[in-house]
């Protein structure tokens, strides 16, 4: 089995697309390759740019008239047992604009099952199991095990968290190399401030589940910019977690914590820039030399970081209830903490910031927003790369989607990962159908499949 699987999915051709045919398309005996065509009539396609065929990258190929449930039971339901276990599986849809990415993820027919996007199918069988699981009887420990959703788009540096009004949180790395996302601190009543990382949801029924993917939809919807709608210009991440109601309020203990220390370690620093400051004076050379009628105040420094220290504690010991009360749940459970995280990746047409096709030409801030998607691009493809081949060191750092996924790779199981490639057959899109299925074949090629020759 590959390292990390790529299938295709083909969409049927729309009403607006029957102009010029479809691309002609053939598949070896095992779905591994594929050679695509455009048909000889076709008359915007130059005579170089019209036949291409893949290297053995593929895992699958869907067809037009493969519907969600035909995806769901060859990409996402084998895996749901080793979520189950307590592992995380990636899933990232890429194709360009209008392709069916959302169509695959998201879904737009809640009502009809075999319709349901490969989130909520996959919700919907978590919630089923975990009810079994949930019929034991757990001797009072309020043990019930639930699903947290956390749902985000990305958008150069930042995440809006679709949860929560799409407020803006921004992608940081901290002291301890962990990645954090974090809205702007904020300033309450009482005059404690908060720092609200992105919102997680718990979810105990279908129902609420339901509820809450469509609240972050309709977020998502809104904003139709220039020419596409905002979402193609925009990554969208979506996470479910096993959780209970226990784990969630130990880590809801944290970044209360977390928050307290906020003031505390500016406090400190505040002092410690303040008193230095005062330590020195400009000469006349304007060189920088001690101030003879000022005396470092040490001692209010040291106080400052002695309090800073103490809330530092807080925030540790808060840390090592959630562990603990994570690993007292994981002895009876192991689906704990178990992650699906599916990526519905912005339009890769975005990523040619030379486009010169059809339609409007792009505005300077789209061209700036059409490399940044470019790089997180090419950045998810080198993550891949490097985590395939079991490398020491792995790229994330390279761009901010590879950072808020860094802890998603890094507790995957590489297999059990895949990517969609969703393309139009239509032959007007010939060029982004060669450009979706190279990109697919590059990723495959580098998680383990032998290229042909
Ligand atoms: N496999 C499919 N079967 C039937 N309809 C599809 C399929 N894939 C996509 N469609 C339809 O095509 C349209 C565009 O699909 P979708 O919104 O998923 O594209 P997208 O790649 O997410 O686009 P964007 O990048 O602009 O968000 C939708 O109306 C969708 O229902």
């Amino acid at each position: 089995m590959p390292r990390f699987q790529v299938f295709v999915r083909w969409r049927p051709l729309s009403a607006n697309e029957s102009g010029e045919g479809e691309i002609k398309r053939e598949y070896s005996e095992n779905n591994s390759t594929i050679s695509i065509s455009a048909p000889p009539q076709s008359k915007t396609l130059s005579r170089r740019n019209i036949a291409w065929k893949s290297g053995s990258s593929f895992s699958g190929i869907f067809d037009a008239n493969d519907n969600n449930k035909i995806v769901f039971d060859s990409v996402v339901s084998p895996v749901l047992s080793n979520v189950l276990q307590g592992q995380c599986c990636n899933f990232f849809a890429y194709g360009h604009s209008g392709s069916g990415k959302s169509h695959t993820i998201m879904g737009y027919n809640y009502d009809n099952s075999e319709e349901f996007g490969l989130c909520l199918a996959a919700a919907h069988h978590l919630i089923s199991a975990l009810k079994k699981l949930n019929t034991v009887d757990d001797g009072g420990r309020g043990d019930k095990l639930g699903i947290g959703i956390r749902m985000y788009e990305m958008r150069k540096n930042s995440a809006f968290d679709l949860l929560n009004g799409h407020r803006e949180c921004h992608v940081r790395e901290g002291s301890d190399g962990r990645v954090y996302i974090r809205g702007e601190t904020e300033m309450l009543e009482d005059g404690k401030v908060r720092v609200r990382p992105i919102t997680t949801v718990g979810c105990w029924s279908f129902e609420d589940l339901h509820r809450e993917l469509q609240v972050g939809l309709k977020l998502r919807a809104t904003g139709s910019s220039t020419i596409h709608d905002q979402s193609s210009r925009t990554h969208a991440v979506l996470e479910l977690e096993i959780i209970t109601e226990k784990l969630t309020v130990a880590r809801d203990a944290v970044f209360e914590r977390q928050s307290e220390l906020v003031p505390v370690g500016k406090h400190a620093t505040d002092v410690y820039i303040e008193e230095q400051s005062r330590g020195v004076m400009l000469n006349s050379d304007g060189k920088w030399i001690p101030n003879p009628d000022y005396q470092i105040n040490q001692s209010r420094i040291d106080a400052a970081e002695l309090k800073k220290g103490e809330f530092e504690k807080r925030v540790k010991e808060a840390e090592d209830y959630e562990t603990k009360v994570f690993r007292d749940i994981a002895s009876r459970h192991a689906c704990i903490g178990g992650r699906l995280v599916f990526v519905d990746l912005a339009g890769s047409e975005y990523s040619d910031d030379s486009r010169t096709g059809p339609g409007p030409k792009q505005t300077p801030q789209e061209k700036q927003e059409g490399r940044q998607i470019n790089s997180d691009l090419l950045a998810l493809k080198e993550v891949i790369r490097a985590t395939a081949l079991n490398q020491t060191r792995i790229p994330f750092r390279s761009s901010p989607l590879t950072m808020v996924l860094r802890q998603h790779f890094q507790t995957s199981t590489n297999n059990h990962s895949a990517m969609i490639l969703t393309i139009s057959p239509s032959t007007q899109q010939f060029a982004a159908a060669m450009n979706t299925l190279k990109y697919g074949d590059l990723v495959g090629v580098a998680s383990g499949k032998k290229r042909i020759a």
